[in-house]
């Protein structure tokens, strides 16, 4: 039941936005794509679907490709929040829950459980442009989970969304995991991506720059961060080989050491000159990861 997208290219004229991707999303896992504006996100997402057809290569779920409606199993919640504004939230996620094979008492009953978990269940009768843009958002993705899809496509769900409510969402896309569905989610954030994926992407003008799991993405990166607070100057740091990056902090320094071995010697050097009150070795966050991939320029 994996999702397998090989050698996968979309020109739009002369315009190449997704160069030869070649991934696979593992069944039951929680897949994350990063990428800046314009890396090909959205583009890969909608071929997922069958939305738009690709140049080239081949995308299967399950062995077969994917047609939005007419492949109930799959839920979707796209970049650009479309619902009615004049529908009533019950109507409008009724209305779209019908279309991917549910009853209508059953689609009522989980309704209602979701807009208690969303803590809106005022919001049933509701018509959708008396919401919040953040409001309405939980609602589309409602309607994007309800079907309890076994394969799930977010396109930047937590975007928009107060620190609460992201939260809300979050545990709810680790639940859909937990019961077995297979996620791939775009983000621009690269904490939400380390928090909830193993997997993941990063898209770089529509090819891949980083592929695969995280812990070995990491792993492979070699360099790692060191934090260090102590009570003398640590300048004599700046004179070391192996430091890429070293920057001051109000207790000490942050560094990032290319390989163990420099962490050694900084370790050694630090600790000869007296009393260090905090010295720790960590590995590289995916934002430094993204930034030495992507380039600065991203932030
Ligand atoms: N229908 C289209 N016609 C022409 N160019 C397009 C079309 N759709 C997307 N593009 C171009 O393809 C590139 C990739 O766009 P895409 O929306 O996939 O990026 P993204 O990674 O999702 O970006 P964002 O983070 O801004 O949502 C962009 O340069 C975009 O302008």
């Amino acid at each position: 039941m994996a999702l397998i997208l090989n050698n996968v290219t979309k020109q739009f004229g002369s315009f190449t936005a997704v160069n030869q991707l070649t991934l696979e999303v593992p069944e039951k896992e929680m897949f994350g794509f990063l990428g800046a504006n314009g890396a090909g996100k959205t583009t890969t997402f909608r071929m997922i679907l069958g939305l738009i057809d690709q140049t080239g290569g081949t995308i299967t779920w399950n062995g077969r490709p994917i047609n939005y409606s007419t492949t109930p199993e799959i839920g979707y919640l796209p970049e650009e929040r479309g619902l009615y504004p004049k529908m009533k939230v019950s109507d409008q996620i009724v209305y779209l829950a019908r279309l991917r094979g549910m009853k209508k008492q059953e689609i009522l009953k989980e309704l209602d459980r979701w807009l208690e978990r969303f803590k809106v269940p005022e919001y049933r009768n509701k018509k959708i442009e008396e919401l919040s843009k953040g409001n309405q958002q939980k609602i589309q993705f409602i309607a994007a989970v309800i079907h309890k899809p076994k394969l799930l496509i977010l396109d930047e769900p937590f975007s928009g969304l107060d620190p609460v409510n992201v939260e809300l969402l979050k545990e709810a896309v680790k639940n859909i995991k937990e019961s077995g569905s297979t996620i791939v989610f775009s983000s621009h954030r690269m904490e939400h991506v380390e928090e909830l994926c193993e997997h993941l992407c990063i898209m770089h003008k529509g090819a891949p720059v980083v592929h695969g799991d995280l812990k070995t993405i990491k792993r492979s990166f070699g360099k790692k961060n060191i934090s260090i607070h102590a009570d003398f100057e640590l300048d004599f740091l700046k004179g070391i080989q192996g430091i890429p990056r070293l920057t001051f902090t109000t207790e000490g320094v942050r560094l990032q050491v290319e390989s163990e071995a420099v962490a050694k010697e900084v370790f050694n050097q630090v600790a000869s000159k007296g009393f260090v009150r905090k010295f720790e070795l960590e590995d590289p966050s995916l934002h430094d990861i993204f930034i030495e991939k992507v380039g600065a320029s991203y932030e």
